[in-house]
């Protein structure tokens, strides 16, 4: 019964306030010249409104002291003087506001520009950049297979020199062993002249000494016939000594007779004797001269021996010497004809010196001219590099204006942001599953493309339009891309605050978490702690130091769970009076005995996640097998201390998964899920109670009605920056439950909840 009075309190009643906020919403995106005047004062006034005069800005000086221009009257009770004040301050801030939008416009043309001429000049360079490579590339190749060619060249010239010294010094050894052969042939030619003379001479006394040897021989027979004659005359003068002897005694008989003959007989007889004495004598002397002829003829044959050894020993001498000068000669032959091919190598090499010499030479002179191509290609890169960093230079320029364009894009943003004060709704519709047919549909022209999201429901169609409609391609990375500024946000020190709202198996958690493991469908979650992360270590360049906590909790029927408590029993228990919520009058949250996890690096957070995933508690409904039944709500505290101003930041990021905004009678649950959805649809509503009181600026916010709204207090309260995404299934099953939703989000939507305001101060002041 309350859940229709709700959806007759959000829904049909709704649309024509709907649709005027529709047109509310077309004017403001028209620019602030057609948005309505915030006060109703103005809309009664009576009185014709005076001629305005153009208001001008020339500068943030002019935004800067329209910003900090206070409201005053005479009195305190002038309150005619102050809303003229007022009336004129909001003509400023319009005028301001379109001043801001040209800027911004003419900012985003002039980034448009500087990024066309930084791409061209890039390109430009880094043709050139390819082109001098490729041209230093070749001429490094050419300069390196040059060195190799005269490297190989002069290896091989060393080589060759080398070889032509070992031949050099072999035919120098060779010329010297020749030469020595030479000279031990001269003089064995001369030794065997000489022995050839010794042997002629030899020759010439053995034929000397057996004339003598004949001669001696002639002497010695003649010497034996000698003295064979001798012989037969002593026989002869024997016999006649004996006839002597006869005749003596004949004659002594006679002697006496013959006396005178015997004297004189006896006288012959002393002379024939003195001539034998005389003979022997004779005969004595020349047996010793015989023997002395024998002694010399022995001698004479010894030194003919000796001579003919002498001669046997010359002429094996003589035959070796032969010999030996043959294989001389042999070997000078041998020695002659290496020396001919050594020659012929040398003249070969010399020839081939030559032509490497030659070839050295023209190495020699490509080298210097690729020397002097590498020269003109150093001269040109030298020249090209300082283009390059000319360019480099304009770059580093242009970047800058970019970066001071980006912070004033972003100042402009805020500054958007915080005039217009409301909450911002993306739509998003999630892709038809097989088994399903879609109701939802898009404008194809008009203001509203992407913007605008039609469904029809009973013959009836509906149309609504949001900040932004994200269709059933759009991916997460499409999704993220619209809200990275928000995230960013929280880095400058805002509040941020993203919830998604509806029904079950709509997409809530499919576009808030996705699948934190596959890089596409990463959800929001780890996308901005991704971003936050890397934009946090890129700021600390510029002095920023950040420290960062995370918590995550659910909200189960009405009650807190830890889903980073390690310990699982306190978990599951859910004692409620465990957590309570405080808020402090900086306005940040606390929940007692909540899990705060430092996070250092974008692993931890995904780690973090795991363990809140697994902690989860996930119910069963008719509509969605993995339906999550709570309110999961993951929030990121960011500090952040300038080292160089001292300035200090501090902001929050909330990033929540609703449970999902079915009605009872679809869901069809009992018992323990009616339950859970009655606390679901009651904490929604009290939600939904919150945004509207706020917008209607009521005195009393019924924050405390629910948990989830009094966790988000402080993001919810004004001073911070709210994104809302509606999650739409497209089955035409699904179409009445949509359009409660796209009626609660167009409602949210018109919403001003107030100005998001940023949490910085100078460290000094903290601390003191
Ligand atoms: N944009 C999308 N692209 C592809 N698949 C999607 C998309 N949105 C949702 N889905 C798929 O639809 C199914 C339901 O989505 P999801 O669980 O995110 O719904 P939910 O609204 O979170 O449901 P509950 O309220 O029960 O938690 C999931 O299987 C999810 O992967």
């Amino acid at each position: 019964m309350a859940t229709r009075d709700r959806a007759a309190r959000l829904g049909t009643p709704r649309l024509k306030e709907n649709d005027a906020q529709y047109g509310k919403r077309q004017r403001t995106a028209g620019g602030p010249a057609a948005r309505p005047p915030l006060s109703t004062a103005s809309q009664n006034a009576p009185a014709p409104p005076p001629v305005e005069a153009p208001i001008e800005f020339s500068g943030r000086e002019d935004v800067d002291a329209l910003l900090n221009e206070k409201m005053k009257g005479k009195n305190k009770m002038d309150y005619k003087g102050k809303s003229e004040q007022m009336i004129e301050y909001i003509r400023k801030l319009r005028a301001c506001i379109k001043w801001l939008l040209d800027r911004e416009d003419a900012n985003l043309a002039e980034i448009g520009k500087l990024t066309g001429l930084i791409d061209a000049a890039e390109k430009h360079h880094t043709e050139i950049v390819a082109q001098l490579e490729s041209q230093i590339d070749e001429s490094v190749a050419t300069k390196e297979e040059l060195q190799k060619q005269y490297a190989s060249l002069e290896e091989n010239l060393k080589k060759v020199e080398a070889e032509t010294m070992v031949l050099l010094r072999s035919y120098g050894d060779e010329k010297e062993a020749r030469i020595a052969a030479e000279s031990s042939r001269n003089e064995l030619s001369e030794e065997l002249n000489r022995v050839k003379l010794d042997q002629k001479r030899l020759n010439d006394q053995i034929k000397m000494l057996q004339d003598t040897n004949k001669r001696l021989q002639e002497y010695n027979t003649s010497l034996q016939q000698y003295n064979c004659n001798l012989q037969a005359d002593a026989t002869k003068n024997a016999e006649t000594t004996a006839k002597l002897q006869k005749e003596k005694n004949t004659m002594v008989e006679t002697m006496n007779g013959l006396k005178d003959h015997a004297n004189s007989v006896k006288m012959q007889l002393d002379l024939a004797k003195s001539s034998q004495g005389e003979a022997l004598k004779q005969k004595n002397d020349l047996l010793k001269e015989v023997d002395t002829l024998r002694c010399e003829l022995q001698q004479v044959r010894e030194d003919r021996d000796h001579k003919s050894a002498e001669i046997c020993s010359l002429l094996s001498d003589l035959s070796a010497h032969k010999e030996l000068s043959g294989k001389t000669s042999m070997e000078i032959d041998n020695i002659l004809n290496r020396c001919g091919a050594l020659e012929e190598t040398c003249s070969t090499q010399s020839e081939r010196i030559k032509t490497l010499e030659i070839q050295l030479i023209s190495a020699n002179e490509k080298l210097k001219r690729s020397d002097l191509t590498t020269m003109e290609t150093m001269t040109e890169y030298e020249n090209q590099k300082r283009i390059l960093e000319d360019l480099q230079l304009r770059l580093t320029e242009a970047e800058q204006k970019n970066v001071d364009g980006e912070k004033l894009r972003k100042k402009l943003h805020n500054t958007i942001l915080e005039l217009k004060g409301n909450i911002r709704v993306f739509c998003r519709v999630r892709p038809l599953l097989s088994n399903e047919s879609g109701a939802v549909s898009y404008p194809k022209s008009g203001e509203n493309i992407g913007r605008g999201v039609e469904l029809m429901h009973n013959t009836q169609a509906y149309s609504f339009a949001f900040d932004k409609v994200f269709d059933h391609s759009a991916s997460q990375e499409d999704v993220f891309t619209e809200i990275s500024q928000l995230v960013q946000s929280a880095l400058d020190g805002y509040k941020v605050c993203i919830f998604a709202y509806g029904q079950t198996g709509s997409g809530k958690t499919h576009t808030m978490m996705g699948n934190p493991e596959v890089h596409d469908l990463k959800g929001l979650i780890p996308r901005s702690l991704e971003q936050i992360f890397q934009t946090s270590q890129s700021l600390i360049s510029q002095g920023w130091k950040y420290k960062m906590q995370a918590s995550m909790l659910e909200i189960y029927n009405e009650t807190i769970r830890d889903l980073l408590a390690t310990n699982r029993t306190s978990v599951q228990d859910g004692v409620v009076s465990k957590y309570n919520i405080k808020h402090d009058a900086n306005g940040n949250t606390q929940v007692s005995e909540l899990t705060v996890v430092d996070v250092r690096s974008i692993n931890e957070v995904s780690s973090l996640l795991k363990r809140a995933a697994q902690s989860r508690s996930v119910g069963k409904t008719q509509m969605n097998e993995e339906s999550s039944r709570s309110h999961c709500v993951f929030t990121l505290r960011i500090f952040g201390v300038n080292e160089g101003t001292d300035q200090q930041v501090q902001g929050v990021l909330n990033l929540i998964d609703l449970a999902g905004s079915e009605r009872l009678n679809k869901s069809g649950v009992t018992g323990d899920r009616l339950k859970e959805t009655q606390a679901i649809n009651k904490s929604l509503s009290c939600l939904a109670d919150v945004i509207f009181s706020i917008a209607k600026k009521d005195e009393h916010i019924p924050f405390r009605n629910s948990k989830l709204t009094y966790l988000l207090q402080p993001c919810l309260g004004g001073d911070s920056k709210t994104l809302m995404f509606v999650n739409l299934s497209p089955e035409s099953s699904s179409t009445s439950e949509s359009i409660c939703s796209l009626r609660f989000a167009a409602r949210v939507n018109s919403c001003e909840i107030g100005i998001p305001r940023r949490q910085t101060q100078m460290r000094s002041l903290s601390q003191g």
